[in-house]
């Protein structure tokens, strides 16, 4: 895999919603909706024009909605602000915290990369009662997919989160798949109302009802099997960095029919992957009065193999080394004007 990659990104919370291989294409591009005309109506009918293809190594539901204030069912939602009910009590009244409730304006475009930045201020105490920016790098490579999240705070006290890139991998069928490098994990398992822990005992974890764990300090590299791809299978090699945990969910037959943007068969034809940090909440130190408060970044890389079997040890595509963006400076956040144009939520 090297040409004829695609993707696309919606700005609405800085959502990756498709990556595939165009065979028929001689370069790699990233499409992004100019964010200034874009609404999510248009990205919906991008879709419509493109309806997914095995050549998709993301999935979007079929029945995704694309409405504001709504989550699309696919691609790479980001969760930001919490992931799940384990850690510390919840911050915020949305289950995957605010991040991708938002509009996020571009910063940066190339023909294979894309910077997206949003913000958040202490104001919506409602939401989430932190002042602070955050911004994700999306970058098509030659041979894999970077994304690069990061947060930067502007409080004279702590803050805390939790994170994941909630990644919905397209796969043949559910019962096709492996997931390989947990084993020996402990887990909190989702479907247990996040109550009780476990260890994970498999070697390669298959899929024989609802999936919903968030694995505690998970391997760097984690592979996702699909033996039934076209072609003799594939696997989705995941590199993660500063990303201690990794949640692992498939809805299983009857929770997958019940959910209204999923459906059946919609729900075998993924699996969620999502390198995060989970449990405990990550807690940045306050700002001090001349500088503003540490910038946490974390990230994730994707690359495809042919085969959906094991393949032992490959060379590691390791993130770009990305200086991490320097956090604008707000001495008066509620006076001074926005060191970047932010739209409005939509
Ligand atoms: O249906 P959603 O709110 O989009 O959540 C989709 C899934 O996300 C995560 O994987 C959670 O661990 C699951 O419990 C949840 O069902």
């Amino acid at each position: 895999m090297s040409q004829g990659q695609t993707a696309e990104v919606s700005s609405y919370g800085a959502q990756l919603l498709t990556w595939r291989n165009e065979a028929h294409q001689a370069r790699k591009s990233l499409i992004l909706p100019d964010p200034h005309k874009q609404s999510v109506a248009q990205v919906a009918n991008w879709r419509n024009a493109f309806p997914a293809s095995e050549l998709d190594y993301l999935f979007l539901s079929k029945n995704a909605v694309f409405q504001p204030r709504r989550p699309t069912r696919g691609g790479v939602p980001i969760s930001f602000s919490q992931v799940i009910h384990a850690g510390t009590p919840d911050l915020s009244s949305l289950k995957h915290g605010f991040a991708q409730h938002r509009q996020s304006s571009v910063v940066e475009k190339s023909d294979s990369s894309v910077t997206l930045e949003w913000w958040q201020e202490s104001a919506e105490k409602w939401v989430y009662p932190f002042d602070l920016r955050m911004s994700s790098h999306i970058e098509l490579r030659d041979d894999h997919l970077e994304q690069h999240f990061s947060v930067a705070h502007f409080e004279f006290r702590p803050i805390q989160f939790t994170a994941a890139l909630h990644t919905y991998f397209a796969v043949s069928d559910i019962s096709n798949v492996k997931v390989e490098g947990l084993q020996g994990l402990t887990y909190h398992d989702g479907t247990d109302k996040w109550w009780s822990k476990k260890r994970e005992e498999a070697v390669e974890v298959v899929f024989a009802g609802e999936v919903d764990r968030a694995y505690i300090k998970a391997p760097d590299v984690i592979k996702v099997h699909d033996s039934g791809a076209p072609g003799g299978g594939r696997t989705y090699e995941v590199h993660k960095q500063g990303f201690p945990d990794a949640v692992l969910w498939n809805p299983g037959a009857e929770r997958g029919a019940s959910i209204s943007d999923l459906g059946d068969p919609e729900w075998r034809r993924m699996v969620c992957l999502g390198p995060g940090v989970v449990v405990p909440d990550v807690s940045l130190e306050p700002r001090s009065k001349l500088n503003s408060g540490p910038t946490w970044t974390a990230s994730q890389c994707i690359r495809i193999h042919r085969g959906g079997g094991h393949h032992g040890d490959s060379p590691r595509p390791r993130p770009s080394s990305r200086p991490i963006p320097p956090a604008s400076p707000r001495p008066s956040p509620r006076s001074s004007p926005r060191p970047s144009p932010r739209p409005s939520p939509i």
